[in-house]
């Protein structure tokens, strides 16, 4: 696991779009992982600015994202879909056709959840996979005491969560309580996660994250175990972590050729 601290959220972003950036220069038809949330935002920003200024293309690359709320209509502003295309795929050139969501209309969700799993498996598997972190340790929507084996689903959100979200819509009895979210065991498939965490309010879920104990309490520290885990934060969401100063000495030492 990589720890990198860095100023700010716009410092977080750009590191991790250089990631991605880096990924898709050396496999053009790179399968990317994308997220929702605030936290991406800035990586999508920055991969945008890439793609305009500099030309990163993405023409040959597919996406899939990591969750869906269970009953959105597909358009709704704040379905996952609607907001990965709003926030990243109609921002660079990547085939919209080839950007998936876990399909949260479905009649049979479980049909679904498994159409999903082939179609990622089918797709070669995620290259390079973006996660925020909820501030239960939560990431995709794999809610504490989810099974770290898990595979794509349904789940029930707790109301820490539906509290978080609701500020995506009119009102608290708008968000959904059910998801169709990537299971932890399907995550950790991911050849590449790259993990970003900005504000305060993040700092116990990244300390549970890199320097708890592996627990389904927060789901995230399970990254512990990924041979490839990049995370990526801000000062604040950096503040309780424990080894913070020796963090900051490996990324300041890396040598020229170690890559993130
Ligand atoms: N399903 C998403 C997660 O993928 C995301 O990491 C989390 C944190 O979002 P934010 O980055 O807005 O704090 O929100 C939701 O629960």
């Amino acid at each position: 696991m990589e720890v990198v601290i860095l100023k700010d959220a716009r410092e977080v972003g750009r590191a991790a779009a250089a990631a991605f950036a880096a990924t898709l220069r050396r496999k053009p038809d790179a399968v990317l992982g994308l997220a929702t949330g605030s936290s991406p935002l800035p990586v999508y920003d920055e991969l945008a600015r890439l793609h305009a200024e500099e030309g990163l293309d993405f023409s040959k690359a597919s996406g899939f994202a990591l969750d869906e709320y269970v009953g959105l209509p597909e358009d709704h502003p704040e379905s996952y879909a609607s907001v990965i295309r709003r926030d990243f795929a109609s921002r660079v050139n990547i085939d919209q056709a080839k950007v998936h969501s876990p399909d949260g209309r479905a009649e049979d969700l479980e049909a679904a959840c498994a159409a999903y799993e082939a179609a990622i498996e089918a797709a070669g598997g995620v290259d390079i996979q973006i996660l925020g972190i909820g501030t239960d340790g939560h990431i995709g929507f794999n809610e504490p005491a989810s099974s770290l084996a898990s595979r794509t689903r349904i789940k029930t959100l707790l109301e820490q969560t539906r509290k978080d979200n609701a500020r995506f819509f009119d009102s608290i009895d708008e968000v959904p309580h059910h998801v169709l979210t990537q299971g932890v065991g399907t995550i950790m498939q991911a050849r590449h996660v790259v993990l970003v965490a900005t504000g305060a309010t993040k700092a116990e879920a990244v300390h549970g994250l890199v320097e708890g104990p592996v627990t389904a309490m927060c789901v995230a520290s399970v990254l512990q175990f990924h041979p490839r885990a990049t995370i990526i934060v801000d000062e604040a969401a950096a503040s309780s972590l424990r080894l913070a100063d020796y963090y900051r000495h490996v990324h300041d030492n890396k040598p020229a050729w170690q890559q993130y």
